[in-house]
């Protein structure tokens, strides 16, 4: 059973694929933190920007196996002739997906991406993979595409993740809760970003487009 909290049809907004449409499937619950605002203070993740618990989103519900979750989907999708880029996303995906759902969606022809906190390991076969560290959790992921840490995270600064291997290092500000104004001048967290990357010229800086765009 596959629990799901909504799906949608939008662009990339963050990192190397920034722009790129794409069907963001977003699972309920993670293993970081249980969605409930009077347990944010003490979780091991604690500035999450999404709503992560049910199924009541749109496209959102709870699906029996592999084959209703991958046509719920691929339903998504404008164009027979372009390949699905689907982004499983969430809450912690990871917690969810397994090797015969990737299976069933690579024999459709998709194109897979994944958004995780690196903390659990995936199925073989995932096209594109984000890692994003978080606070004290450990990251058991040593491979990935992207590395994007959420900066600044007192417990998870970037020096700590340039042993995992990957094609792109970013840092992405830190979106303050309840606002979309990351381009803002009050916005601590880019300044930040700007000066770290500028200093250390291995790290990138991604912006969440989407928020700035007002899109999904
Ligand atoms: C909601 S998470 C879900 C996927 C996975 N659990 C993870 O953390 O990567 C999706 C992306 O949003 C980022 N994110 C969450 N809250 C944020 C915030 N307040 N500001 C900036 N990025 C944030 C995460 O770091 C991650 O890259
Ligand atoms: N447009 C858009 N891009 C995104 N990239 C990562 C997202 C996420 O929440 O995982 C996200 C999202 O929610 N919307
Ligand atoms: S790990 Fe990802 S889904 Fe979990 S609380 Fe943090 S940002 Fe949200
Ligand atoms: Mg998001």
């Amino acid at each position: 059973m596959y629990i799901l909290k909504e799906a949608f049809y939008s662009l990339q907004g963050e990192g190397a694929q920034t722009g790129r449409p794409a069907i963001f499937c977003r699972f309920s619950g993670c293993n970081l933190w249980n969605g409930k605002e009077s347990s944010r203070n003490n979780a091991i993740c604690n500035f999450c920007d999404t709503d992560i618990i049910g199924s009541d989103g749109i496209n959102g519900g709870k699906f029996k196996n592999d084959a209703q979750l991958v046509s719920h989907i691929l339903n998504l999708w404008p164009d027979s002739d372009t390949p699905a880029y689907i982004i499983f996303t969430g809450g912690e995906p990871a917690l969810q997906i397994t090797q015969s759902l990737i299976d069933l969606f690579k024999s459709k022809n998709c194109i897979l991406a994944i958004e995780t906190n690196g903390t659990i390991p995936l199925p073989q076969n995932i096209d594109w993979v984000c890692v994003s560290p978080k606070g004290k959790s450990e990251v058991i992921l040593s491979n990935c595409n992207e590395l994007k840490l959420v900066y600044p995270q007192v417990d998870a600064l970037p020096a700590r993740f340039e042993t995992i291997k990957a094609d792109y290092y970013f840092i992405s500000p830190k979106n303050p809760l309840g606002t979309n104004s990351i381009i803002s001048n009050e916005n601590s967290s880019l300044t930040q970003c700007l000066q770290y990357c500028l200093d250390n010229p291995k790290w990138r800086l991604s912006l969440q487009t989407h928020k700035i765009l007002n899109i999904d």
